[in-house]
């Protein structure tokens, strides 16, 4: 059947332009609108499939103001538009397109921005389908078993997570009867870790006492329908409903979402999810806690049985450490450590698209884990068995690339003396992680386009085709709209790679964690290295905590290493680099890759520690007071340490 597209752009000569092109190649053109104003008449009779949009249009409102319609409709929109302008890109990118062309364009690229543009609506469409269905099911499953209300709820939070961000979950019974309060809440503390927030516990959040408590709980209001709250929007003055207004001062939430679900009898129970960031929920967020109403009217029975049943034994938990629970449903991310919502929210994502063959693009700092949640991706997804290869696409000679990716016959070039199997073939079965894929160059760009459409690779030098079954995850440090805004990257492979993006903050955006990763780090190299750990010393703590952290999670690894390194083994890790006056300032300035030159100076400190030790003990490496032991690690480390930091024994005897 030929795919329905409206045209929205207001320069009369490029509109019939493209009608005859798009005609011309299949497409049902329903027809041409100069304004939004236009447009939504259009849609009012009829749905596109697709819509053609320019972003300066007639009249008072932008193309962007319609593309928010028709997000929040589920319709697939590319822009075309004059204006290449960053700012303009940024602003389009929040609405989420499927495609972006610059004029003037070829028809060949309309065309094809078009085609991926169709293929990425039905493929989101379709895993989001198959999502739902697994989620579906899985709540059928929590439902039935035999497990308390608690727990239930519990599960479902764990369930819900990656289609309804939140950092606490509530669920009660309403109206509220008189003193007795007992809703069931979850706070996120981790990936899969949860705290159960009850009475007591708000109770003790909130420094009320229960006269206050119950007061603000008789203040509040019943939402009948589901509905959306944002701090940002200051007209909502139902976000000073009291008991509601106490959960988000008290545990510094920005945003709720309140579902009621009815049970007749004048009752409901009412699902709320809060968020520490403004303006997360939408209206597309209602739309599928509509769909999986059934289930969640299915627990609130359970949940209504269990409030009014006096037979049941209520056992709320009581001690705070009962009180934390793992759902443990996604062990692929237990090395990665951090609480911190923004990037709990990026792992929610990576744990929604790891599943299906998606590509994913991984954007973040250098040093700020890219690598690590590819590796999850793959270690989630039913490719875990097959390979994982990585390719740094900045690491390899421009000479090279293409032979490196796709491989090459032998003679294809001087050098080439056998048949090579390239890293695309390697990670057949498997995932291919493109890193750096802002420095490819743009020939083997178009090259590499083809590849992913066609799931075909072609030896450098031959001219057969071997097919290919291997998922792409990409990363960049790079703005690579601001790449394809100069020129540097296709704008056709971007989208291509887009499809699904996830941004990791860089360090000094979850300051939080911090501390955590710092404990993480402190703990692995003592181990690595042989010796206790003692914790961090105050001071140390205060400085890292005030850094802003440039190279990221690696630099604080690599200064955690070097505290370790130069530790005695008895006391409490400390500072060993300045951190007021890095060592890396001038790196920034110059761009040098931050985690070389920290190494570069761990390891010269490294070394003239080692040798000052090894001069008082005049080379003697074992035995009391051998340099091992002043060191407080094991001979055989040692030695291992001097051979990779090219100190020989010899100097010292
Ligand atoms: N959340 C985390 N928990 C523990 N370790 C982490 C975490 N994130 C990153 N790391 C560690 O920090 C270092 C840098 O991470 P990684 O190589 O994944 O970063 P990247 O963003 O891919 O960097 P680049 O852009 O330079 O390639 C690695 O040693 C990794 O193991």
């Amino acid at each position: 059947m030929n795919k329905k597209l409206l045209i929205v752009e207001d320069e009369f000569v490029v509109a019939n332009d493209l009608r005859l092109i798009l005609t011309q190649a299949g497409y049902n053109v329903l027809g041409i609108a100069a304004s939004v104003e236009e447009a939504e008449a259009y849609l009012q009779q009829q749905t596109p499939d697709l819509v053609i949009l320019d972003i300066r249009l007639n009249g008072k409102r932008s193309g962007i103001a319609l593309a928010r319609k028709l997000k929040d409709e589920n319709i697939a929109f590319i822009y075309v538009s004059a204006n290449a302008d960053q700012k303009v890109l940024e602003e389009a990118k929040t609405t989420e397109p499927y495609g972006f062309l610059i004029k003037p364009f070829r028809e060949k690229d309309l065309l094809v921005t078009l085609d991926i543009a169709w293929y990425r609506h039905t493929h989101s469409l379709e895993s989001k389908l198959r999502r739902e269905e697994r989620l579906q099911k899985l709540l059928t499953e929590i439902i039935n078993e035999d497990a308390d209300v608690q727990l239930k709820i519990l599960k479902l939070a764990g369930a819900i997570q990656s289609f309804i961000p939140f950092d606490f979950m509530a669920t009660g019974v309403r109206p509220l009867n008189g003193e007795r309060f007992s809703d069931i809440g979850y706070l996120r503390l981790g990936f899969d870790e949860y705290q159960y927030i009850g009475e007591k516990e708000l109770l003790t959040i909130t420094g009320l006492n229960n006269g206050a408590f119950y007061a603000a709980i008789e203040n509040g209001h019943l939402d009948s329908e589901g509905k959306v709250y944002s701090s940002e929007d200051p007209g909502d003055c139902s976000m000073n409903n009291s008991l509601q207004r106490l959960v988000l001062d008290s545990l510094r939430m920005e945003s709720y979402l309140v579902f009621p679900v009815s049970l007749g009898y004048g009752l409901s129970v009412h699902y709320f999810f809060y968020s520490r960031q403004t303006g997360i929920y939408s209206k597309n967020h209602l739309t599928f806690l509509n769909r999986i109403k059934q289930w969640l009217t299915d627990l609130a029975e359970k949940i209504i049985y269990y409030e009014t049943s006096s037979s049941v034994e209520k056992n709320w938990p009581v001690s705070p450490d009962k009180n934390q629970h793992k759902a443990e449903f996604y062990p692929g991310f237990k090395s990665i450590v951090g609480n911190h919502h923004l990037l709990l929210s990026a792992l929610d994502l990576a744990t929604q698209v790891a599943p299906y063959n998606t590509s994913v693009l991984i954007l973040g700092e250098s040093g700020t884990g890219k690598e690590k949640v590819a590796q999850s991706i793959h270690e989630l997804s039913t490719r875990k068995k097959g390979p994982f290869i990585k390719v740094n696409c900045a690491a390899i000679p421009v000479t090279l690339v293409e032979s490196e990716l796709f491989g090459h016959e032998k003679g294809a070039f001087t050098g080439a003396i056998e048949k090579r199997k390239g890293k695309f073939e390697q990670a057949d079965g498997g995932t291919i992680f493109l890193d750096e894929i802002g420095e490819l160059p743009l020939a083997i760009q178009t090259k590499l386009l083809r590849v992913l459409q066609e799931r075909e690779i072609e030896y450098v030098g031959g001219n057969s085709r071997v097919k290919v079954n291997v998922r792409v995850v990409a990363a960049t440090n790079r703005n690579l709209e601001q790449e394809v805004a100069e020129g540097r990257f296709r704008l056709d492979l971007y989208y291509r790679l887009n499809v699904f993006p996830i941004t990791l903050p860089p360090l000094r955006e979850r300051r939080t964690d911090i501390e955590m990763l710092a404990a993480f780090f402190g703990n692995k190299f003592c181990k690595a290295f042989d010796k206790p750990f003692h914790g961090i010393a105050d001071s140390m703590i205060q400085k890292i905590n005030g850094y802003n952290w440039p190279g990221n999670i690696r630099e604080l690894e690599n200064v955690v290493e070097q505290s370790v390194v130069l530790n005695d083994g008895r006391s409490k890790l400390q500072l060993m680099r300045d951190l007021s006056t890095p060592a890396f300032n001038h790196i920034e300035k110059t761009g040098i890759n931050t985690f070389d030159e920290v190494k570069h100076i761990q390891q010269a400190t490294e070394r003239e520690y080692i040798t000052s030790i090894l001069k008082k003990t005049k080379g003697r490496i074992r035995g009391a007071n051998g340099a091992a032991e002043l060191l407080n690690i094991k001979p055989t480390t040692l030695e291992s340490k001097m051979a990779k930091l090219n100190i020989r024994k010899q100097d010292f005897d």
